[in-house]
Formats: C-alpha cells, sequence, structure tokens
C-alpha cells in the first residue's frame, strides 16, 4: 500500500474518532470550511518553499499541503479513489488537447 493510500484511510477512520484524539478529527470536526481554509495556508507555505527553491523544505511543505489536500477533500466526503478515478479518466489526454477541445 503506498504512503497516500495508507494516509487516506487513516484520514478516513478519524472521520467517527473524538476530537481530541487526533488532529485530524479535530480539524474534521470544525467542518469543510475550516477544512478548506487550513490547506488554503498550508498550499502558500509549499509556494513559498518552492519560490525559495530549498528542496528538502519544499518536500515538508508540498507533505502538509497534500495531507490537508485529502482532509479537506474527506470533509466534503470525495476520497482519495475518487481523485484517483479522474486523474486516470485524464491519462494519456495531453493538456494541451484537452484545452483544444473547450
Ligand atoms: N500528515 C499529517 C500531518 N501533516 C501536518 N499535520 C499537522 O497539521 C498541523 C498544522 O498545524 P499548524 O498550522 O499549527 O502547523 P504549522 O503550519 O507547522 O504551524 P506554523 O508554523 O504555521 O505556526 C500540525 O499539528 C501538524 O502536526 C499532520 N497531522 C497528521 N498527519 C498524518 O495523519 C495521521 C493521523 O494524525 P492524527 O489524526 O493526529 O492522529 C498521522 O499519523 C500522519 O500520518
Amino acid at each position: 500500500m503506498s504512503a497516500l493510500t495508507d494516509l487516506a484511510q487513516t484520514i478516513e477512520a478519524r472521520k467517527t474518532a473524538a476530537p481530541e484524539s487526533s488532529w485530524t478529527a479535530k480539524l474534521l470536526s470544525k467542518g469543510p470550511e475550516k477544512c478548506a481554509e487550513k490547506f488554503g495556508e498550508e498550499a502558500v507555505e509549499a509556494i513559498i518553499e518552492a519560490v525559495k527553491g530549498d528542496k528538502a523544505a519544499l518536500a515538508s511543505e508540498a507533505a502538509d499541503a497534500l495531507y490537508h489536500l485529502l482532509v479537506m477533500c474527506a470533509a466534503r466526503d470525495v476520497s482519495l479513489a475518487d481523485i484517483e478515478a479522474e486523474l486516470a479518466r485524464r491519462s494519456g489526454t495531453s493538456g494541451i488537447a484537452e484545452k483544444a477541445s473547450r
């Protein structure tokens, strides 16, 4: 199992956990809007590291952002499997071709 699949399963399990027992459960208990706000903050932190060019710091902030993206999606009952299905649907279609077809 990949680390991402493992993480998504943990996040799913936290939906029914007590807020005081886990950061994920605490965040989910605050609702989708708060989860979205938190993802926005973490995404900006990753952007800052990408601009600065520190690879280790970017990997760390990217991991934070990925985690918070999955929590935000879980808060709206969008699973990693849903995201993977969308990625698979797009696979093989060039972004340039997709844009030209709109
Ligand atoms: N990947 C993560 C993960 N990434 C970040 N975080 C937490 O997200 C929180 C972010 O809070 P802050 O904004 O205060 O943190 P920050 O951005 O570092 O703080 P500042 O420097 O901006 O002040 C911290 O408590 C981090 O520990 C995470 N918490 C949990 N996970 C994963 O989720 C699993 C379950 O965690 P729990 O639900 O807490 O059991 C863990 O085993 C991990 O695999």
